[in-house]
């Protein structure tokens, strides 16, 4: 699990460590220089390179000036661009003894233009305006100057190479929104923990890789993160794995109330995630085309009522299907009396925007909105919502819409974001882009429903919030989820974000580029087109991935 805490909590864990003359710069600055010399060397040369340091005014200026003095002894030659006009005095001296050329740019006229001057004769940009004492988004002059670095790098996405310390300056540290200019970074080495920013949308696409430095921050260990995002390992700790003495009830029965008349094929591909997931029995109670389209694609499913653990309600059903709807209300209400899991998606969404006709919802209950319905159920309920502003902050909405009903949130999108009422919130960047396809959402669902149904005995018993359960679930069922479009779509199982795909790197006029190697890892791979369908089908290949 990659944990990540909110600037406040880095403070306070660092503050003791400080009091008691801890060298933390020390070990941030050089650990910073570590990584630059790193991506120097992986692009065939370390010294000679030249090092462009951007400088704001506080800490994270320090970090870099310091690193700098490593960077001269490494052989480089670096340059400090000054975007303000008082930077950590200490680190300053340290690089001027140690030979960084120091530029005064705020002195110029137009103090983008300069900075910009002595980036194009650089192969590196080190990005240390803000770190977490960063308030709101860039003020100028350091928001001009990193406009136009932005925009430079736009034109040149090859090179130079970009470090950002601690975050991208600028990005919201705690809730990872971008209201302002940011350089997107190739790598950000990151102090102590990563912050939030780092792995929530959008500004989590905007950090490239991220390299955590070990501060000894020892105080955050007992913490629970404010944001994480689940590896392999933890989808091996949560999967339901059945021991001899299992049989089809104890692992988990679904019930699936998904598809109508008019959008049958949800049912069988939500049907196809979950028996592909791996659980006792899915049944599938709803009309005549799609049950029979059900039985004809999956002959495991039962199509009689009976016993069940958890629920999926809702994908490929209309909002205006009245009498379908009807049903999933009347579903909804039983499984709640019953302590129930359920996952409501698509139509299911809607039962949500009047509050006068349902009690409030347990954490066990998931939502699965993708950004235009988390806008309208937020509007519905009395939070005026459009759908640019979820895609803009959807931690922040995805927590409201868990907050007003109770219930766990899982927001669909390029990163899935996951948010109990309380508790962290998760993100999972494991898909494609080609899983932006119909019927994806229907297989996403038809897995969640399957863990949930899995340990519905377990969440029915505990606390109305399943103690976490559900949103680490949730976050675990888009990982495999996201696995398995990559595979299907013949990309590597692991997303690499971030990662530079670069085939070689030229030099610019002026600016001593790199002529080394490929660096390892060779080109990004596009992948080819997939169908819902299938992602169900890799789910087993993915599967392989994390559990062997
Ligand atoms: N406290 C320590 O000893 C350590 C601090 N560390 C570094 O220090 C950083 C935190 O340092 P600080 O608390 O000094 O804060 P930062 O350096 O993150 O930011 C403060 C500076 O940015 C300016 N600023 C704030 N908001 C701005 C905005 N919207 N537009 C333009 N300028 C803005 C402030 O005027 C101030 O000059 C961390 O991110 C990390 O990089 C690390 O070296 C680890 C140890
Ligand atoms: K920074």
């Amino acid at each position: 699990m990659i944990r990540a805490h909110h600037a406040a909590a880095v403070r306070a864990a660092e503050e003791p460590l400080l009091a008691a003359g801890e060298p933390l710069m020390a070990s941030a600055a050089f650990a910073l220089a570590t990584h630059v010399v790193a991506e120097l060397r992986a692009r065939g040369r370390v010294a000679g390179s030249v090092v462009l340091l951007v400088v704001g005014g506080g800490n994270n200026g320090g970090d870099a000036l310091f690193a700098g003095t490593h960077l001269v002894r490494r052989g480089c030659q670096v340059h400090a661009a000054l975007v303000s006009g008082d930077v950590h005095p200490q680190g300053l001296a340290a690089a001027r003894a140690a030979g960084v050329v120091v530029h005064r740019v705020l002195d110029d006229a137009d103090p983008a233009a300069a900075v910009l001057a002595l980036a194009r004769r650089c192969g590196v940009w080190v990005d240390a305006v803000t770190g977490i004492g960063a308030r709101g988004p860039l003020r100028d002059p350091a928001a001009a100057v990193v406009a136009a670095l932005a925009q430079e790098r736009a034109g040149w996405p090859q090179e130079p190479v970009v470090v950002a310390v601690d975050v991208p300056s600028g990005i919201g540290v705690d809730d990872g929104t971008v209201e302002g200019p940011v350089l997107p970074a190739d790598v950000t080495v990151t102090m102590g923990t990563a912050k939030p920013g780092l792995l929530l949308p959008p500004a989590s696409g905007l950090a490239g890789r991220v390299e955590v430095v070990e501060l000894g921050l020892d105080a955050l260990a007992a913490e629970p993160p404010a944001a994480c995002s689940l590896t392999a390992a933890d989808v091996a700790d949560l999967w339901p794995v059945p021991g001899p003495d299992d049989h089809k009830y104890t692992r988990g029965v679904l019930g699936l109330a998904a598809g109508s008349q008019a959008y049958p094929g949800a049912a069988a591909l939500a049907a196809a995630g979950a028996l592909r997931t791996g659980l006792g029995m899915v049944r599938y109670l709803g009309p005549e085309v799609p049950a029979a389209l059900v039985r004809t694609r999956h002959p495991e499913v039962v199509t009689v009522p009976g016993r069940v653990q958890a629920w999926v309600l809702g994908s490929g059903v209309g909002p205006e299907d009245a009498a379908r709807t009807h049903e999933l209300y009347e579903h909804l209400r039983a499984a709640l009396d019953a302590r129930q899991p359920v996952v409501l998606d698509a139509g299911a969404l809607t039962l949500l925007h009047e509050d006068d006709h349902l009690p409030d919802l347990p954490a066990t209950a998931v939502l699965t909105p993708h950004a235009g319905e988390l806008a309208a159920l937020l509007t519905a309920r009395g939070e005026e919502t459009g759908r640019e502003e979820v895609t803009a902050a959807p931690a922040r909405h995805a927590r409201l819409a868990a907050e007003i009903t109770g219930a766990t949130v899982l927001l669909k999108g390029p990163t899935t974001v996951v948010a109990a009422p309380d508790g962290p919130l998760y993100a999972q960047h494991d898909a494609t882009p080609w899983l932006a396809t119909a019927g994806a959402g229907d297989v996403l669902a038809g897995v969640l429903g399957a863990l949930l149904a899995a340990y519905g005995d377990l969440l029915a018993a505990g606390t109305a919030d399943g103690g976490g359960l559900p949103a680490s679930i949730a976050a675990v069922a888009a990982l495999v989820d996201g696995r398995a479009a990559r595979l299907a779509a013949g990309l590597p199982p692991e997303a690499r974000a971030g990662v530079p795909s670069w085939t070689g790197v030229r030099g610019r006029s002026g600016a001593p580029g790199w002529t080394g190697p490929v660096p390892a890892g060779g080109p990004a791979l596009t992948g080819v087109p997939i169908a819902a369908g299938d992602v169900a089908a890799a789910l087993p290949a993915a599967l392989r991935t994390v559990l062997a």
